[in-house]
């Protein structure tokens, strides 16, 4: 079953992980799909030749979320190509691990401008576009098991996270009056490019997956599901919700 033939869906930061994964799920559920890069031009072609080999209408885009131009360029470029913005999923982010007390100004406004304003700008343009179509809409950000607990060396990086979880209930609200729903989904741990060095040693590795009760940090496809689930009409009750994706990660407390 199809869950997204004839939709249109944008992901921000997809040429590689977790938006990757999400964008080839959303062509493997029969929607035409654009993406955002910033500066992977070889993993961005890659991913359109994969939507395209799935029989599905591909296009990539390159923009920095952080300006908020790119947000407006995104949006204007995908409506040329395809007529139309379905779904948005808000995905881009960065996370450069760093100690809290010496960490610098410029570590801390980047990762804010990257994941909370880009984002921010990016749900606005998408939203417009679909209050001026008038058929509704879904946009679905990529928070983080990160808005629910702290980290040593994330402290830039987990209120980004956190924000993006309360704008997506705050816009829930906002745009429901026009049929659009808005949910993030929370990942734990998942093995990409943005944790590779932190992950670097395979000690922590199999030390954090003892502590997941389904036993294995995450890979990208594990988002797909889920991602794909709320885009699509299948959760055409959902909204200003979270779904964590963590293989049982966060509830493992005691
Ligand atoms: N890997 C993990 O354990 C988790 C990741 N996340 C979130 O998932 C999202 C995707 O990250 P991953 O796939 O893990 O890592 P990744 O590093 O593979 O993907 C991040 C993507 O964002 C893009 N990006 C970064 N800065 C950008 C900018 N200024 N403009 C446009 N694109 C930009 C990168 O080029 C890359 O394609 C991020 O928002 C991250 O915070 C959330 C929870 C866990
Ligand atoms: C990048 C980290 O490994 C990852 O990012 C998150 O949001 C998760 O909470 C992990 O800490």
């Amino acid at each position: 079953m199809k869950l997204l033939e004839g939709k249109t869906v944008l992901v921000t930061g997809a040429s590689a992980g977790i938006g990757r994964a999400a964008a080839i799920g959303a062509a493997r559920h029969g929607a035409d799909v654009v993406i955002n890069f910033s500066r992977d031009e070889a993993g961005a072609a890659s991913a359109v030749a994969e939507i395209e080999a799935l029989g599905q209408r591909g296009l990539s885009v390159k923009g920095d979320v952080s300006d908020p131009a790119t947000a407006r360029d995104f949006i204007a470029q995908a409506v040329d190509a395809f007529g139309k913005v379905d779904a948005f999923v808000n995905n881009a982010g960065i996370c450069p691990f760093h100690a809290f007390l010496d960490m610098p100004v410029e570590t801390f406004e980047r990762t804010m401008r990257v994941n909370l304003h880009g984002a921010y700008f990016m749900v606005q343009a998408a939203a417009n576009q679909m209050v001026k179509q008038g058929h509704g809409g879904a946009i679905v950000a990529v928070s983080s098991i990160s808005a629910l607990v702290g980290g040593e060396y994330q402290t830039h990086y987990t209120p980004t996270k956190a924000g993006l979880h309360s704008l997506m209930q705050s816009t829930a609200i906002a745009l429901g009056k026009y049929g659009i729903r808005c949910n993030s989904v929370l990942p734990g741990t998942i093995l990409t490019d943005i944790n590779k060095d932190d992950l670097a040693d395979m000690d922590k590795r199999e030390r954090m997956a003892a502590r997941i009760p389904l036993g294995r940090l995450g890979q990208p496809d594990d988002l797909e599901g889920p991602i794909v689930f709320l885009a699509s009409d299948l959760a055409k009750y959902v909204t200003g919700a979270s779904l964590l994706v963590d293989g049982g990660a966060f509830v493992n407390l005691q």
